[in-house]
C-alpha cells in the first residue's frame, strides 16, 4: 500500500493545560467531526484521538501521540488509515499551528512535522480498537453536504443500501421550505414509505400514456373531468422529490420531463421544477425495460455539475464489519472465496422458522403466508378497509386511488390467533414502532389483541390510517384508508422489501430473476446473525453450488455497475475490478473451488434439483410432480407447503 495519509492539526493557541481541540478527520467513507482532549505532558503534547481503521470500517483504534526528538516517525500499526488531502487544513483555528501528517506506510503509522524539520513533543503508539460511537440521530456529513445541493440545485442522491437516502428525503420533505413539493415514486409501494404518490399519479395519468409519449399524456389530462385541477397541479409544484428513480424507465422519465415543460409552458428542464431524485441503481432494475433512468435524455442535463449527483458513504444499516465488507462485495457481483463460509452458515442458521421470509416472486409468498395461516388451527377473523375520499375527488379518480391505496394497504386482512404479524403503519413512539413484530393472541370488538415481541406488551390494535395520498406535501389528502395496522408476518416479496431495514429475515435466491435481486436480498439485515439463508445450500452439488452464485447470487447489472464506479476513486475501481476478477478465477479454476469449498466446510450435497426447465432424466427418473405435495411447477426441494 502506497502512503496514505491521515492529517491532523494542532491548535497551539487554545492553550496547554487542559484544552479542547478541534479536529476534522477524514476516512473513507466516513468523515466526522470530533472534539480531541490534549493535555500537556512533561516535554511536549499528547493527544489522542479515533480513527476508523481501515480493513473493518467499524471498529475504531486509539491512537496515541507522545514526545519524539525527530522530524520524523513511525511505530508499527496493522491497520491503515486513509484521509482527504485537505484534511490538515480543516477546522484550522490559529495562525501558527504545528502541522502534522500521518499516515500509513508499510505496516506502519508514520507521522511527519510539516511546519518545520525540527523535532516535536510527541511519539505514536497504537492502542486496542475500541467499539465504534452510537449511531448520529441527526444528518450525517455526506446527507448534510447533499441537502446543501438540494436547496437551490437539481440533486441526484445514491448509495449503497442503508446509507440513509430515504432518510435524507423525509427530512427534506419535512425541512425544505419550498411552497409546493411533490414526493413520488415509480411504485405506489415505493412512494408510500414517504407519503407520497406514484409516477402516474403525480402526472395524472393512467399507465401506459407516460409510456407512449408526452403528447399522449397531455391528451389523456385535457380530456379528464379534473383536467384543471390535475394541470393546476402540475404548474403549482416547484419541487419534485423522485425516490427509487432506478425503478424508472428512462423512456417514461423523459415523457415526464417533456409533459411538465409542455404544461408549464416553459423551456426550462421539467418546466422549471427543482428535480431531487435518489436511487440506487445496483438494486432492482424496472421489471419491464432494458435500459436504466440514467440513460434517459434529460439525464445529463439536470445533472451536469458533478456536486449535483451526491453519493452517500456512510452505511446506517450495517455495523458489523465483517458483514458490511461481504456486502460490498456482491453489491459489484463477486465474492471472496471466504464469504462461502458465510454463505453457508447462513444456510444452516437454525431457529429462524418464524422470521420474515423473502421470495423473487408473488406467488411464493402468497403461497407461504396462505399455507402457513390455513395450517393455522382456529377460526379466520377478517377485518374490511374504510376508506373516505376528498369531497372534489372525482369516481374516475376514486377508481386510480383506490389502485394506489390497494398498493399501500390490504382492503381486507384476516388473521387468526396465533399468526405473526408486523405492525405496519403505526405512529413510532417509546412503547411502538413500525416493523415491531409479534403474534396475534386473541380477538374483540375494536380489533386484533397482539403480544408484542421485545416487551412491547399486549395490545389491542385498532384501525388507523394505513395509506393516504397527497397530490402535494402539505396539500390537501385526497384518499384516505383505516386498516387494522398488521401485516402477515411470514413472508413478503423482495421488490417490497427493497428499502426495508429488518433485524432478521430468511431470504430465498434460487428464483431471483432480474440483476441485482440477490444483493437486494441479502442487504435488507442489519447483521449476519440475522440472515438466514432458505436456498438449501447444503444439499447442492459442488456444481450447483458455483452455479447459485455466479447466475442468481452475484448477477450485477453491469450497465449500473458501470455507472456507480464512474463516481467512485481510482483505488476502488481498482479493487473491484481485481475481486471481480479472482472471483472468476475461482468459479473456472477447479483447483481453487474446491479447495475453497473444503475450507469453507462445504461437503458435496446429494444435488438440489431445482430448475425451470425440467430436464429430461429428471422427468424420466422422478415424474414431472413434486414429490411431497403432488402438485406440478416445482420440484420437492422447492417446495412451499
Ligand atoms: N442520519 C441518520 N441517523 C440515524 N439513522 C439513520 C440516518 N440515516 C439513515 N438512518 C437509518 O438507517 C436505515 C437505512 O436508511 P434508509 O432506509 O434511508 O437507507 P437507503 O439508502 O434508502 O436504503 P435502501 O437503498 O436499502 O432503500 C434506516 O433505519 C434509517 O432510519
Amino acid at each position: 500500500m502506497g502512503e496514505s495519509g491521515l492529517n491532523f492539526m494542532l491548535c497551539r493557541d487554545i492553550g496547554f493545560s487542559h484544552a479542547v481541540l478541534k479536529c476534522i478527520k477524514v476516512w473513507e467513507p466516513e468523515a466526522w467531526e470530533e472534539t480531541v482532549q490534549y493535555r500537556r505532558l512533561t516535554l511536549g503534547l499528547h493527544i489522542s484521538f479515533s480513527v476508523f481503521n481501515e480493513a473493518d470500517s467499524h471498529r475504531f483504534q486509539q491512537v496515541y501521540i507522545g514526545s519524539s526528538p525527530t522530524s520524523r516517525k513511525c511505530v508499527p500499526q496493522t491497520s491503515p488509515v486513509t484521509c482527504e488531502d485537505d484534511a490538515a487544513q480543516a477546522g484550522r483555528t490559529d495562525p501558527h499551528p504545528d502541522t502534522f501528517q500521518v499516515y500509513h506506510s508499510r505496516g506502519q503509522i508514520c507521522a511527519k512535522r510539516t511546519d518545520a524539520h525540527s523535532h516535536w513533543g510527541v511519539n505514536l503508539a497504537p492502542e486496542e480498537p475500541t467499539t465504534p460511537p452510537p449511531l448520529q440521530q441527526d444528518l450525517d456529513r455526506w446527507q448534510r453536504q447533499a441537502k446543501e445541493i438540494a436547496v437551490s440545485q437539481h440533486l441526484f442522491l445514491t448509495g449503497e443500501a442503508g446509507s440513509g437516502k430515504t432518510y435524507l428525503l423525509q427530512h427534506l420533505k419535512e425541512n425544505l421550505h419550498d411552497a409546493h413539493i411533490a414526493v413520488a415514486a415509480p411504485t405506489w409501494k415505493a412512494a408510500s414509505r414517504l407519503c407520497g404518490t406514484s409516477v402516474h399519479w403525480f402526472a395524472g395519468v393512467n399507465v401506459g400514456k407516460l409510456e407512449a409519449s408526452a403528447e399522449e399524456a397531455l391528451l389523456f389530462i385535457q380530456s379528464r373531468q379534473d383536467s384543471e385541477a390535475v394541470l393546476d397541479r402540475l404548474r403549482r409544484v416547484k419541487v419534485l422529490i423522485l425516490d427509487e428513480v432506478s425503478m424508472l424507465c428512462p423512456t417514461v422519465l423523459d415523457n415526464l420531463e417533456q409533459l411538465c415543460r409542455m404544461v408549464r409552458d416553459s423551456e426550462a428542464l421539467f418546466g422549471g421544477m427543482r428535480c431531487i431524485f435518489s436511487g440506487d441503481f445496483m438494486q432492482i432494475p424496472p421489471v419491464a425495460s432494458r435500459t436504466l433512468a440514467f440513460e434517459a435524455r434529460c439525464w445529463k442535463a439536470l445533472f451536469a455539475e458533478p456536486q449535483q449527483q451526491q453519493t452517500l458513504l456512510r452505511q446506517h444499516r450495517q455495523s458489523e464489519g465483517e458483514f458490511y465488507n461481504f456486502l460490498k462485495r456482491l453489491r459489484y457481483g463477486y465474492l471472496h472465496e471466504t464469504d462461502i463460509g458465510l454463505l453457508l452458515a447462513a444456510s444452516r442458521r437454525e431457529g429462524a422458522s418464524e422470521w420474515l421470509s423473502m421470495f423473487a416472486t408473488n406467488e411464493d409468498v402468497e403461497k407461504v403466508n396462505a399455507s402457513r395461516l390455513r395450517r393455522l388451527e382456529g377460526e379466520a377473523v377478517s377485518f374490511d378497509a374504510q376508506d373516505d375520499f376528498h369531497p372534489d375527488v372525482t369516481v374516475q379518480s376514486r377508481k386510480e386511488l383506490e389502485v394506489g391505496l390497494d398498493e399501500q394497504c390490504p382492503r381486507q386482512l384476516v388473521l387468526k390467533v396465533g399468526a405473526p404479524v408486523r405492525l405496519t403503519h403505526v405512529q413510532n413512539s417509546e412503547a411502538t414502532h413500525r416493523g415491531m413484530e409479534g403474534k396475534v393472541i386473541g380477538f374483540e370488538d375494536r380489533g386484533p389483541i397482539v403480544q408484542l415481541d421485545g416487551g412491547g406488551g399486549t395490545r389491542t390494535v385498532e384501525p388507523r390510517i394505513g395509506a393516504y395520498i397527497q397530490s402535494e406535501a402539505g396539500g390537501p389528502r385526497l384518499a384516505v384508508r383505516k386498516q387494522v395496522p398488521l401485516a402477515l408476518a411470514w413472508a413478503t416479496t423482495l421488490h417490497k422489501a427493497q428499502g426495508m431495514t429488518l433485524t432478521h429475515a430468511a431470504t430465498h435466491v434460487s428464483k431471483v430473476f432480474q440483476e441485482n435481486m440477490g444483493y437486494v436480498a441479502l442487504s435488507r439485515v442489519s447483521s449476519h446473525s440475522g440472515l438466514k439463508l432458505i436456498d438449501r445450500l447444503d444439499s447442492m452439488t459442488s456444481m450447483q453450488l458455483r452455479n447459485w452464485l455466479d447466475r442468481k447470487l452475484c448477477q450485477a447489472c453491469p450497465k449500473a455497475s458501470a455507472f456507480h464506479m464512474n463516481m467512485l476513486n481510482e483505488q476502488d475501481k481498482s479493487q473491484i475490478e481485481r475481486g471481480r476478477s479472482e472471483f472468476r478465477q475461482l468459479l473456472d479454476n477447479d483447483s481453487i473451488w474446491k479447495r475453497a469449498l473444503r475450507d469453507a466446510g462445504f461437503v458435496d450435497g446429494a444435488g438440489y434439483r431445482y430448475s425451470d426447465s425440467r430436464p429430461d432424466w429428471a422427468v424420466h427418473q422422478y415424474g414431472d410432480r413434486c414429490l411431497k405435495c403432488g402438485k406440478t411447477g416445482h420440484w420437492r426441494a422447492d417446495c412451499l407447503e
